[in-house]
């Protein structure tokens, strides 16, 4: 597939009724990077990522995604997001995937069946395919999460703290399928809180706390000065500050 265009972030803030979470974020993602955001609790993360899938419009800035339109991007929320007790199975699941491009009424069909199943198999469910989702361990949840994803076949794939509590054989199955992604072009962002796996798995990192502390190569970006600072902006940080008069405006 051709490569997605860059997203470009000019001075963006987010935030909700009028108060900013993310502020001034100015960067660029770039086709094929393998981004990571990591920061303290409360940093702005999710409120990012929600700013870049477009359900959360900029309170200031503005997010530039080139030729990108809203289907073109995947995102996986944060799992306590799903809900569970919606009953439906595996296979149900994984082939909403196929909505974006089907549309909801357009039908599975043979070949989407098939692509379903072999997207299963791929993320190691096969034979869970009947099974309900509120049956399923949060590890192999999240694989047919990815699965779900992989249908997509979006260009762009936003993942809100994909590894959380998951086993470390699904995080490193998953791992994998992220690797193979990136080596597809596709552009990958996702939240992440275990900073040795960022480093182990991701050349480039965002560090956020409220505002960009850095963001560049890995090795830069989580030198333990900048940690130190994230974490002391992140303390000082008021959650009730109106937006800042440069956007008040
Ligand atoms: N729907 C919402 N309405 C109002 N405020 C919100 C909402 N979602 C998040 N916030 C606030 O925005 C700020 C940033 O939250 P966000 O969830 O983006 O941080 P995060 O870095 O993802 O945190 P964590 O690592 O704890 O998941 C927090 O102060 C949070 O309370």
């Amino acid at each position: 597939m051709s490569a997605a265009p860059a997203i470009r972030l000019d001075d963006v803030t987010l935030g909700y009724d009028r108060h900013p979470a993310v502020h001034h974020l100015s960067g660029e993602i770039a086709p094929g990077a393998l981004l990571a955001v990591v920061g303290p609790n409360g940093a702005g993360k999710s409120t990012l990522l929600k700013g870049l899938v477009g359900t959360l419009a900029p309170l200031g800035g503005r997010i530039d995604r080139g030729a990108l339109r809203l289907r073109d991007i995947a995102y996986l929320p944060q799992a306590s997001a799903l809900d569970r007790s919606f009953p439906i199975d595996v296979f149900d699941l994984v082939a909403t995937g196929l909505w974006s491009r089907a549309g909801l009424f357009g039908g599975v069909g043979r070949a989407g069946r098939e692509r379903a199943a072999e997207a299963i198999a791929g993320v190691g469910l096969a034979g869970f395919e009947g099974r309900p989702i509120a049956t399923l361990s949060g590890g192999q949840l999240q694989r047919a999460l990815f699965a779900r994803l992989a249908l997509q076949d979006a260009p762009v794939i936003l993942l809100d703290e994909p590894f959380a509590a998951i086993d470390a054989r699904t995080v490193s199955d998953l791992l994998e399928l992220i690797g193979r992604w990136r080596a597809e072009r596709r552009t990958v962002v996702a939240v992440l809180h275990d900073l040795e796996l960022v480093r182990r798995s991701f050349p480039e990192t965002l560090l956020l706390a409220r505002r960009k502390v850095a963001w560049g190569p890995t090795s830069e970006a989580l030198r333990p000065e900048r940690l130190l600072e994230a974490r002391g902006m992140q303390e000082a940080f008021d959650d009730h500050a109106p937006l800042c008069a440069t956007h008040a405006a």
